[in-house]
Protein backbone atom coordinates (compact mmCIF):
# COMPACT_ATOMS: atom_id res chain seq x y z
CA UNK A 1 0.00 0.00 0.00
CA UNK A 2 1.68 3.21 -1.19
CA UNK A 3 1.07 6.58 0.92
CA UNK A 4 1.80 9.98 0.48
CA UNK A 5 2.71 11.98 3.71
CA UNK A 6 3.33 15.44 4.34
CA UNK A 7 5.28 16.14 7.57
CA UNK A 8 5.55 19.76 8.85
CA UNK A 9 8.25 20.70 11.11
CA UNK A 10 7.58 23.17 14.03
CA UNK A 11 10.65 22.76 16.74
CA UNK A 12 9.44 25.13 19.60
CA UNK A 13 11.78 28.21 19.22
CA UNK A 14 12.94 27.65 23.43
CA UNK A 15 14.19 23.95 22.84
CA UNK A 16 17.20 23.03 24.36
CA UNK A 17 20.18 22.51 21.72
CA UNK A 18 21.23 19.25 22.69
CA UNK A 19 17.55 17.98 22.53
CA UNK A 20 16.89 19.64 19.34
CA UNK A 21 20.40 17.96 17.78
CA UNK A 22 19.70 14.89 19.04
CA UNK A 23 16.65 14.27 18.15
CA UNK A 24 17.41 15.56 14.42
CA UNK A 25 20.13 12.94 14.65
CA UNK A 26 17.58 10.22 15.78
CA UNK A 27 15.39 11.27 12.71
CA UNK A 28 17.86 10.74 10.33
CA UNK A 29 19.12 7.25 11.29
CA UNK A 30 15.53 6.17 11.95
CA UNK A 31 14.60 7.35 8.16
CA UNK A 32 17.52 5.94 6.70
CA UNK A 33 17.02 2.76 8.19
CA UNK A 34 13.59 2.60 6.89
CA UNK A 35 14.22 4.00 3.22
CA UNK A 36 16.96 1.28 2.85
CA UNK A 37 14.40 -1.09 4.40
CA UNK A 38 12.13 0.11 0.87
CA UNK A 39 9.50 0.86 3.48
CA UNK A 40 10.41 4.88 2.86
CA UNK A 41 11.22 4.72 -0.86
CA UNK A 42 11.11 9.09 -1.43
CA UNK A 43 11.52 11.93 0.71
CA UNK A 44 11.43 15.21 -0.29
CA UNK A 45 12.35 18.42 0.66
CA UNK A 46 9.08 21.13 0.54
CA UNK A 47 10.74 23.95 -1.13
CA UNK A 48 10.65 26.88 1.58
CA UNK A 49 9.59 25.14 4.27
CA UNK A 50 10.47 22.79 7.10
CA UNK A 51 8.72 20.24 5.56
CA UNK A 52 8.97 17.29 3.16
CA UNK A 53 6.92 15.15 1.32
CA UNK A 54 7.33 11.39 1.81
CA UNK A 55 6.24 7.97 0.28
CA UNK A 56 5.71 5.34 2.22
CA UNK A 57 5.19 1.53 0.75
CA UNK A 58 4.08 -0.23 3.52
CA UNK A 59 2.10 -3.73 4.84
CA UNK A 60 -1.13 -1.86 6.26
CA UNK A 61 -2.75 1.53 7.86
CA UNK A 62 -1.47 0.19 11.35
CA UNK A 63 2.06 -0.42 10.16
CA UNK A 64 1.92 3.39 8.49
CA UNK A 65 0.84 4.39 11.80
CA UNK A 66 3.66 3.24 13.79
CA UNK A 67 5.95 3.90 11.63
CA UNK A 68 4.76 7.62 12.10
CA UNK A 69 4.61 7.25 15.91
CA UNK A 70 8.05 5.87 16.04
CA UNK A 71 9.34 9.33 14.30
CA UNK A 72 11.57 11.23 16.95
CA UNK A 73 10.41 14.72 15.52
CA UNK A 74 6.67 13.39 15.65
CA UNK A 75 5.96 15.40 18.96
CA UNK A 76 6.92 18.63 17.03
CA UNK A 77 5.21 17.81 13.37
CA UNK A 78 1.40 18.15 11.83
CA UNK A 79 1.37 14.90 9.50
CA UNK A 80 -1.42 14.80 6.42
CA UNK A 81 -1.60 11.46 4.87
CA UNK A 82 -2.96 10.29 1.64
CA UNK A 83 -3.82 6.92 0.47
CA UNK A 84 -2.49 6.23 -3.29
CA UNK A 85 -4.02 4.56 -6.10
CA UNK A 86 -2.94 3.77 -9.02
CA UNK A 87 -4.23 6.30 -12.15
CA UNK A 88 -5.61 4.94 -15.37
CA UNK A 89 -3.20 7.39 -17.26
CA UNK A 90 -0.51 6.01 -15.46
CA UNK A 91 1.93 4.72 -18.90
CA UNK A 92 3.50 2.38 -16.58
CA UNK A 93 0.75 0.61 -14.96
O1 LIG B 1 13.41 17.45 8.18
C1 LIG B 1 12.32 16.84 8.02
O2 LIG B 1 11.61 17.00 7.04
C2 LIG B 1 11.89 15.82 9.03
C3 LIG B 1 12.49 14.52 8.71
C4 LIG B 1 11.84 13.38 8.40
C5 LIG B 1 12.83 12.35 8.17
C6 LIG B 1 14.06 13.08 8.40
O3 LIG B 1 15.20 12.63 8.36
O4 LIG B 1 13.82 14.38 8.71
Amino acid sequence: MLFAVKMDVDLPADLDPEVKADTIAREKAYSQKLQRSGKWPHIWRCVGQYSNLSVFDVESNDELHDILWGLPLFPYMSIEVTPLAVHPSDINA
